[in-house]
């Protein structure tokens, strides 16, 4: 269980994210969603200790989540990658191993089974040798991906992981999800738009600033909810977009 209380976030006395408080059993994939400037980012960083908190406390099994943050694999926004750097992609995903393997001594077989099968499952093994600089926005995202499962966590946070990906990487993306939910994973996924793939969540946080509501996608996506969150109700896309049929 990752209980988050009352976790706030101030940036140069300017609130970045006020006081939230939730709860994730083991086995769900939980989203985040809401406008920009909401605070998404902020919640995950903070989780992590990336940001310095003005409050409140983040625990993983009753123990504090920063002291045993090996647990942890966390994908950051695009943005915050230098897609510039001269790395492979072998070598990315092998870098997940090497708080196990040490800096300087070269990987194992254990390490490249690891790292060959989760390249693999996002099906890139193919493209190995290739400069992560070299490759489609899609392509960049199952790597990461890859150096997530690689990690073999027990916590996932994905900062917007769906942006500028292709058909083919979402759904290769939602397919890891569901088996790293059968694992008895815990998933955080940031997305400021889901569309259907709401579908595919277990739980839905939305928050602008503060949580505004937290449930299931059905309870979440109301137009009151959402009026609270985008300052719009039915005029908002997200909403338009949303056929809660799928649900009946
Ligand atoms: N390093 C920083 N210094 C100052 N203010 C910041 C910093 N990072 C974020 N903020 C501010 O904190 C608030 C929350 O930003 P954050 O990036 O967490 O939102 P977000 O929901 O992830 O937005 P987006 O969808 O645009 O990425 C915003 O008002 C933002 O301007």
């Amino acid at each position: 269980m990752l209980e988050v209380q009352c976790l706030a976030v101030n940036y140069r006395g300017v609130s970045g994210l006020e006081p939230v408080s939730f709860q994730i059993a083991n086995s769900q994939v939980v989203g985040i969603i809401g406008p920009n400037g909401a605070g998404k980012s902020t919640m995950m960083k903070a989780m992590l200790g990336l940001v310095p908190k003005v409050s409140g406390s983040v625990q993983y099994c009753l123990s504090p989540l920063h002291q045993q943050l090996q647990k942890v694999a966390y994908v950051p926004q695009r943005s915050q990658i230098d897609w510039d750097y001269p790395i492979t992609v072998w070598n990315v995903v092998m870098m997940a191993r090497t708080r196990q393997i040490g800096w300087f001594r070269t990987p194992g077989k254990a390490a490249r089974e690891i790292v060959t099968s989760a390249l693999e499952q996002v099906e890139m093994l193919a493209l190995k040798h290739r400069r992560i600089g070299e490759l489609s926005g899609g392509q960049q995202q199952r790597v990461f991906l890859a150096r997530a499962l690689a990690q073999q966590a027990e916590i996932l946070l994905f900062d917007e992981p769906f942006t500028g990906v292709d058909k083919k990487t979402e759904a290769i993306i939602f397919d890891v999800f569901s088996e790293l939910r059968s694992l008895g994973k815990i998933l955080l996924v940031s997305s400021h738009e889901w569309g259907q793939a709401l579908h595919r969540l277990d739980r839905l946080l939305l928050l602008n600033k503060c949580l505004i509501a937290d449930g299931s996608p059905q309870q979440v996506m109301t137009p009151e909810n959402l009026h609270r969150a985008y300052g719009t109700s039915l005029q908002n896309p997200l909403y338009q977009d949303w056929d809660s049929s799928l649900f009946c």
